[in-house]
């Protein structure tokens, strides 16, 4: 197979050149294995990091000429280099070919021209842009958007590999045609061919990226706001419609599954041994999109709970989501979320963490992943009178939310004034008929958690739980809910 592949390979390449240079690149250590996170916060096995091609000239020059050689077209006005790694390859091309360079920034500088696109261009002119690397496409895209913005003729890209995760089918839906010299599948070839790696790690890349073709990209368009409104306002879209509105994996798997079961209704399953647990978690499956647990208050824990739990998710195809609400430094709450008694790490999808300590909670969090699909949903407001979660509070949650959304799905929270279609909210102290429990908990109807406070998903506990027929009860809350979700939806356009 790998022979086959390589020999297919020499087709494209007669003089070995491509094949010489993946070795060298291997050589420096461009080609790297073990775990990594990529930009949409995928766990990857392997990372081909042709930044390090700086340091090595002749290398540069020989990608820089593999590159121009796989251009998909001729007769280029102008190249643009996509920050970073983009932007030096770029240069040695526009020297070597007398094509002039264009320069697009990955942010507007706050002084000076504030330009966003450096160098000079007339509307009109054909512009290639060169990439190192292509996973989804969002960057080429980016930087292609930007160049279209201002009237460049813009259709061509060209990469030194391609990860095979999706990015040329979703650039070629926006129009743009790229081409890479050397595949994922290709290179991995070439060196098992050569020895530089062995069959396993061959085969594991391989699974990775067969497991791994389903990326999209997340426009600038969906998530951004005009003249201060939102583009595409999470209250008024469907769940559908806001999947290719994020790359986080389980926020995509969420809104799926409540498309599909017409449910979002998470129950907060606070009962006290695992008995009840799993008998309430079979019961009321089919009704959710989501379970929520307080682990620590089972009297009985133990691996089994964690077993039977999962296999109800499974069955159900529900998310599990542990309300541990992480509150410490990075360093404890890795600990506290892969160690333990509960290793929580292990067997929940979502797990809800205070935006308190800063961002280094979510940076801890992430550091005891370990390649898992994992995801946490941020506290910004509590239901219970007297919260201390102000509104700045709310504000710079928001804003932590942004910059990490490779790992946050969303806020547990009362209201939100963001429109962003990308995080769910997640509204807790939801009950019919109460108003209150006596200790601090303040309850909504379902219909005014979604149509006045802008609910995603509503969080019911002893609404259900306490009900002389929980079942019956979670039908009703899931009906109210998904009603209110669809009225609130009914005249949008997405
Ligand atoms: O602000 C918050 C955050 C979390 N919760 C949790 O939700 C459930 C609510 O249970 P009910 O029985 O429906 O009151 C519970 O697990 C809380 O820990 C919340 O209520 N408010």
């Amino acid at each position: 197979m790998a022979e086959t592949q390589v020999q297919q390979m020499g087709v494209g390449d007669p003089t070995g050149a491509i094949q010489q240079c993946i070795l060298s690149l291997h050589n420096i250590g461009v080609v790297k294995f073990g775990r990594f996170t990529l930009k949409s916060g995928m766990q990857s096995p392997v990372y081909f990091d042709l930044r390090l091609i700086v340091s090595y000239p002749k290398l540069m020059e020989t990608v820089s000429e593999l590159m121009w050689a796989a251009r998909p077209g001729t007769d280029y006005d102008l190249v643009c280099g996509v920050a970073y790694t983009g932007l030096p390859i770029a240069t040695v091309i526009s020297t070597k070919q007398n094509v002039p360079m264009l320069i697009r920034r990955k942010e507007t500088k706050g002084y000076g021209t504030k330009k966003l696109v450096e160098g000079s261009y007339q509307g009109n002119q054909k512009c290639l842009m060169i990439e190192d690397v292509i996973v989804s496409g969002s960057s080429v895209y980016e930087s292609v958007e930007t160049l279209r913005d201002l009237k460049l003729d813009v259709k061509d890209a060209v990469v030194f590999l391609d990860r095979e995760q999706g990015g040329t089918a979703n650039l070629k839906a926006m129009d743009i045609n790229i081409v890479s010299v050397v595949t994922m599948t290709e290179m991995m070839s070439i060196l098992l061919k050569h020895g530089c790696i062995d069959q396993v790690t061959h085969d594991s890349v391989l699974e990775f990226v067969s497991s791994h073709r389903d990326t999209s990209i997340v426009t600038k368009e969906k998530t951004s706001c005009k003249n201060g409104i939102q583009v595409m306002d999470r209250k008024n879209c469907s769940f559908e419609s806001r999947i290719t509105t994020t790359n986080h994996p389980l926020t995509r798997k969420l809104f799926e599954i409540m498309a599909n079961k017409k449910t979002n209704l998470c129950v907060a399953a606070d009962v006290t041994t695992t008995e009840e647990l799993v008998s309430l978690a079979d019961k009321v499956g089919p009704h959710i999109c989501l379970l929520k647990t307080h682990i620590d208050i089972l009297t009985n824990f133990s691996q089994d709970t964690i077993d039977k739990l999962r296999d109800l998710a499974a069955k159900h195809n529900f998310l599990l989501f542990e309300d541990r609400k992480f509150g410490d430094i990075g360093s404890t709450v890795a600990n506290q979320y892969s160690g333990g008694a509960y290793k929580i790490v292990e067997w929940a999808d979502l797990v809800t963490v205070h935006g308190l300590p800063g961002d280094g909670v979510i940076k801890g969090l992430v550091s005891a992943i370990n390649g898992r699909t994992r995801g946490c949903v941020l506290v910004s407001q509590m239901s219970s009178s007297g919260a201390l979660t102000s509104e700045e509070y709310v504000e710079n949650c928001s804003k932590m939310a942004e910059n990490h959304t490779y790992f946050v799905v969303g806020f547990v929270s009362q209201s939100s004034k963001s429109g962003d279609p990308r995080f769910i909210l997640f509204t807790p102290g939801v009950r019919l008929g109460k108003t209150g429990d006596g200790l601090g908990q303040q309850y909504v109807t379902p219909r005014s958690a979604i149509l006045e406070r802008g609910a995603d998903i509503i969080i019911v506990g002893r609404g259900i739980t306490q009900a002389s027929d929980p079942v019956a009860a979670a039908k009703e809350y899931r009906e109210e809910a998904f009603d209110a979700y669809q009225e609130r939806i009914k005249h949008s356009t997405h």
